[in-house]
């Protein structure tokens, strides 16, 4: 048995409360990791991977798919139970973002999870049987659980995210023994004409203008979040607003305007009672899907021979960021990929200097780095202590802005739509999505050392007391760098995509590290369309047969991968004929609605399968029991009950078109 302290648990995301991505174990370093090996496997289903597991008491624990938690021995990766919420057949129309969660929770001999339909649920460690469950939303707001609930003190925090509807951000404080609710703070301003909650609502309300209330306002807490013991303080990180647009969502005869407090901020709230204690708005007036929930790490460093308590960000928005964690001061913010949306950041007003037009008022399209993928994504950095630096998965990717405001309403149908015109920069040719893992010094705002990646949007990061920095990609590889210089030190070929979070831990006295393989969620199905049709032989990727994996490995480690499976043929052949008006609305169809899970251009993705190879697109009565009446909906396929006949149809011709064209890219080989 360990505690936190030592290292030999991992017992939260991030492993502390402070959220490094850290682990003081040091039994694998720089001089030994040559001889680091797979200690063991174990198969996942199909359904989101992109996950960072817990390890307590020599017992792996990890949610994947829609919050199906498993318990398994930590050292021979025997499973010991498995929970399954049954959340697909809970979710309704929530399902269609079917995204899964990140991570879990454990305190008290419980593990706790979000699901997809808006449960808590604490889960008995031992018997894997659940203790309580709160609703922590009503179930049919347009929303979903896909990040971690975070535990301090007494008490579990948890948000959601949202983003295909209107939603009112907040976070919820439960009891870790009861699930009885302690506190909430909401992260924008609702309608003045019902009261403002607390005197910080008052405030972010004068910085709104229009009616924001009808459209919700969005800073959802999807993702990060951290704690201090030290002062009792949780920090939350609030995403972009709803609609991302702000013509849309902050407007009135004079124009769009305001800050739109607490979109795009880092919050600092008292333990005790969620009072607000300070905020720092990184994007005020957001209106680029900028979130700002990327993850906030808490570390003690030494700037101009002060020592400093900070908390460090990389959002989306390219910045990096080293803030006072005790008064919310800016210290110090500079780019870390390429920025052109902003020149930077005032140091005096802590405001970032906007380049002029970025804000995409007249029509046209703007192009802007970073993207709305961010130049960092959710997949963690890690901030090793050790080294003083942070190590982060970067991308650089250029996006075009247009307004589309002007025909926008509220979607019912939970589609993602923020009333913004996106194109990518390399769809258009402009630019190429690439990766690096950056290691970045929170003193001098300098990097140190970076290796670029083929693709963007790898894995999270994990940093040792070993000196060493683990990380996963895209293309499939597990490699251990040297914290220091980057050198490459060690490298496994995990035959699938990484891009969850690699974690260290103890069981028997031997230090293990492990990772679950297997592509992501939205992002890489976005990826397919941005990068083009040849994604999956430009980075080696089998959406249908491609591992969904846990991977442990431990020095002298002698464990080998099972053979890959091989892909199922196209169900079309390359000559079949296919209704080409019907395909161009099927194609729509797809993209708005569908390749969230099933992956852009329907290659396939983590959650649902390759479309091409399945059966059910030559059968058309099958395949509108499907998609219309919900025939696999217990299964995580949701039901699209309004679709038009012509569009079901539309659909499913254009999945044989892609089918085909798939015979003919294999035959061509
Ligand atoms: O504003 C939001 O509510 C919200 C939620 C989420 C989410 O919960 O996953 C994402 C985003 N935004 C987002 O902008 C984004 O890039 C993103 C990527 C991912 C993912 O899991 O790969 N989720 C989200
Ligand atoms: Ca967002």
């Amino acid at each position: 048995a360990g505690s936190a302290d030592d290292g030999a648990d991992w017992p939260a995301y991030g492993r502390t409360g402070a959220a490094q991505h850290y682990s003081p174990l040091a039994e694998i370093d720089q001089g030994n990791v040559a001889r680091l090996g797979l200690a063991w496997s174990l198969d996942l289903p199909l359904g989101n991977t992109q996950v960072q597991p817990l390890a307590v008491d020599g017992v792996l624990y990890f949610a994947t798919g829609l919050s199906v938690v498993r318990a398994v021995d930590a050292a021979t990766g025997r499973q010991l139970w498995e929970y399954d919420p049954q959340a697909a057949g809970k979710a309704g129309k929530n399902l269609r973002f079917g995204w899964g969660v990140r991570g879990i929770a454990f305190a008290q001999g419980k593990v706790i999870t979000g699901t997809q339909d808006g449960r808590l649920i604490a889960i008995d460690a031992m018997t894997g049987k659940p203790v309580w469950s709160v609703q922590t939303y009503p179930s049919d707001y347009p929303a979903y659980i896909s990040g971690a609930p975070r535990v301090f003190g007494d008490k579990v925090l948890i948000g959601y995210g949202g983003t295909a509807g209107p939603t009112r951000g907040y976070v919820t404080a439960y009891d870790v023994a009861t699930g009885q609710q302690r506190w909430r703070f909401w992260t924008v301003p609702g309608n003045p004409a019902d009261g403002f909650e607390n005197e910080a609502m008052k405030m972010a309300a004068r910085t709104w203008a229009g009616e924001w209330w009808k459209f919700g306002g969005g800073a959802d807490v999807w993702n990060a979040t951290a704690y201090d013991p030290e002062t009792d303080t949780v920090y939350i990180g609030t995403g972009s607003g709803y609609p991302w647009n702000r013509q849309l969502r902050s407007a009135d005869a004079k124009g769009d305007r305001g800050d739109n407090l607490f979109v795009c901020s880092i919050i600092a709230l008292d333990g005790k009672t969620g009072a607000y204690k300070w905020h720092y708005q990184v994007v005020p007036g957001e209106t680029w899907d900028f979130d700002a929930t990327m993850d906030m790490e808490l570390a003690d460093i030494t700037i101009a021979g002060k020592p400093r308590k900070v908390l460090i960000q990389a959002p989306k928005n390219g910045f990096f960021y080293v803030i006072d964690r005790i008064t919310g001061q800016l210290i110090s913010a500079e780019p870390f990929v390429p920025v052109t949306w902003a020149k930077g950041i005032d140091p005096k007003t802590g405001r970032p200097i906007e380049a002029e037009g970025a804000r995409y008022r007249d029509g046209g399209m703007v192009f802007l780095q970073p993207s709305g993928m961010g130049g960092h994504n959710w997949m963690p950095m890690a901030y090793s202590p050790k080294s003083g630096l942070a190590y982060i998965p970067a991308n650089q990717f250029e996006m075009g802005y247009g307004d589309g405001s002007k025909t926008w309403t509220i979607p019912t149908d939970r589609t993602v739509s923020g009333a913004v015109n996106i194109a990518g920069g390399e769809a258009m040719g402009r630019s190429r999505a690439t990766g690096a893992l950056l290691a970045w010094s929170p003193v001098t705002q300098k990097p140190v050392w970076r290796v670029e990646h083929p693709s963007y949007l790898n894995g999270g990061v994990l940093a040792t007391g070993g000196g060493l920095v683990f990380q996963g990609t895209v293309d499939g590889y597990l490699t251990a760098y040297a914290a220091d210089s980057g050198k490459v030190l060690w490298r496994f070929d995990a035959g699938a995509p990484l891009m969850g979070t690699p974690i260290a831990y103890k069981a028997n006295g031997r230090e293990y590290v492990s990772v679950i393989t297997g592509l992501g969620m939205n992002l890489v199905a976005s990826a397919g369309a941005i990068m083009g049709p040849d994604f999956e032989r430009r980075y080696r990727l089998d959406p249908q047969t491609q591992a969904r994996r846990v991977l442990t490995f431990a020095l002298g480690g002698k464990g080998t991968l099972p053979a890959p499976a091989s892909p199922a043929p196209p169900v079309a052949a390359a000559d079949t004929p296919f209704d080409k008006d019907a395909a161009m609305i099927g194609l729509y169809a797809f993209a708005a609605h569908c390749g969230t899970c099933h992956g852009a251009l329907a290659i396939g993705s983590t959650q649902g399968p390759d479309l091409r190879r399945s059966p059910l697109i030559l059968d058309r009565a099958a395949f509108a029991q499907v998609v219309k009446a919900g025939a696999l909906e217990a299964r995580g396929m949701p039901r699209f009950g309004e679709f038009e006949d012509g569009k079901v149809e539309g659909l499913r011709q254009y999945l044989l078109q892609r089918s085909a064209e798939l015979a003919r890219d294999q035959a061509g080989q």
